[in-house]
């Protein structure tokens, strides 16, 4: 076999709250981080000359600085292997919205080439790399939706009820350092135990800041919330640091009927939460 193609889903936090600050600037949190069925397909050929060649390029991306690349290239300074890789993207996530596309697209390459290579790398030291790339990446690269600790690096596989989304990501893009930095930011939020939040839920401590340095993302949510009261679902939140909004729903026919009502200035999609990601179901992981 010398040939793979993936899904390279997104995740959803579902909650996010920020529980300090350390010494060195960083913020204490607990998530959960939700997978979702939908998100981006890889396609992997191994060749022999240790070339690492992806198309398309991303507008805006270097391509030495796009996460495929760096995974890869990272991969191969790891484990020594005389292989290359010829790598085709289809893009179909937005990006810099708090859906974790750039991140998913590592830690798929970390997989993928792992197989491909025949590197025998184990999920563990897959994921150590991972870190090195983004503090998303170990999630997808351990393939569960998980709780998450620390700054965001203790990961425990967690199962959640994989109920259906509607995702929206308004015209803007948001800077994850700006929101950290900013000085309204909530960052006293008391921990809380995995038990409760799965029984009583939990917010997005980004969400205020967001919402009063992004217009778009109060409007996004606003108009989410007045649909998703009408369906009775749970209320438009904010994933990660933004700008991607997201409403839980009963059902597919729901979820599609927020998409039918999509305005002008918003992408949307629709898709399922999943336990295990799809890369690993592909994979047989
Ligand atoms: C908070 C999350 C939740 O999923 O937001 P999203 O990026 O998904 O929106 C992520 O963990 C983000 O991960 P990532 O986007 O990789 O962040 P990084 O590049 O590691 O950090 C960007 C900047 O955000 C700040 N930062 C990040 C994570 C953290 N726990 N505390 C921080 O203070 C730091 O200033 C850092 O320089
Ligand atoms: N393969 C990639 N896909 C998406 N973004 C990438 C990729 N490689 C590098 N990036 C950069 O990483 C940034 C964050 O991407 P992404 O993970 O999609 O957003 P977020 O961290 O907000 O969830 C992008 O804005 C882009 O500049």
């Amino acid at each position: 076999m010398n040939t793979l193609s993936l899904l390279s889903p997104a995740k959803l936090n579902l909650m996010l709250h920020i529980t300090g600050q350390r010494d060195d600037g960083y913020h204490q949190l607990q998530t959960l981080f939700q997978l979702l069925d939908y998100g981006d397909t890889l396609h992997f050929q191994t060749r022999e000359d240790r070339e690492l060649q992806l198309s398309p390029a991303i507008a805006g991306v270097a391509q030495d600085d796009n996460l495929i690349i760096r995974a890869a290239r990272l991969l191969q300074q790891q484990a020594t292997t005389p292989q290359g890789a010829t790598i085709k993207l289809e893009k179909v996530l937005p990006m810099g919205g708090g859906i974790g596309g750039g991140s998913s697209n590592a830690a798929t390459t970390l997989l993928a080439l792992n197989q491909l290579w025949k590197l025998h790398l184990s999920i563990d030291q897959l994921a150590k790399l991972g870190l090195q790339l983004g503090a998303d990446v170990p999630v997808f690269v351990r393939g569960h939706s998980a709780w998450a600790e620390g700054v965001g690096e203790q990961l425990q596989a967690i199962d959640i009820p994989e109920s259906w989304y509607f995702v929206a990501k308004p015209d803007c893009e948001v800077s994850t350092a700006e929101i950290f930095s900013h000085k309204r930011l909530t960052r006293n939020t008391s921990p809380i135990t995995i038990a409760a939040v799965l029984k009583q839920g939990g917010h997005n401590d980004c969400e205020a800041v967001v919402r009063a340095c992004y217009p778009a993302v109060d409007a996004a949510l606003r108009w989410l919330d007045s649909l998703s009261q009408t369906n009775d679902n749970n209320p438009a939140r904010l994933t990660g640091t933004g700008a991607c909004v997201f409403a839980q729903c009963p059902d597919r026919e729901s979820a599609e009927q927020i998409l039918h009502q999509l305005p002008n200035g918003l992408q949307g999609f629709i898709a399922k939460g999943v336990n295990i990601s799809p890369t690993h179901q592909a994979l047989s992981l």
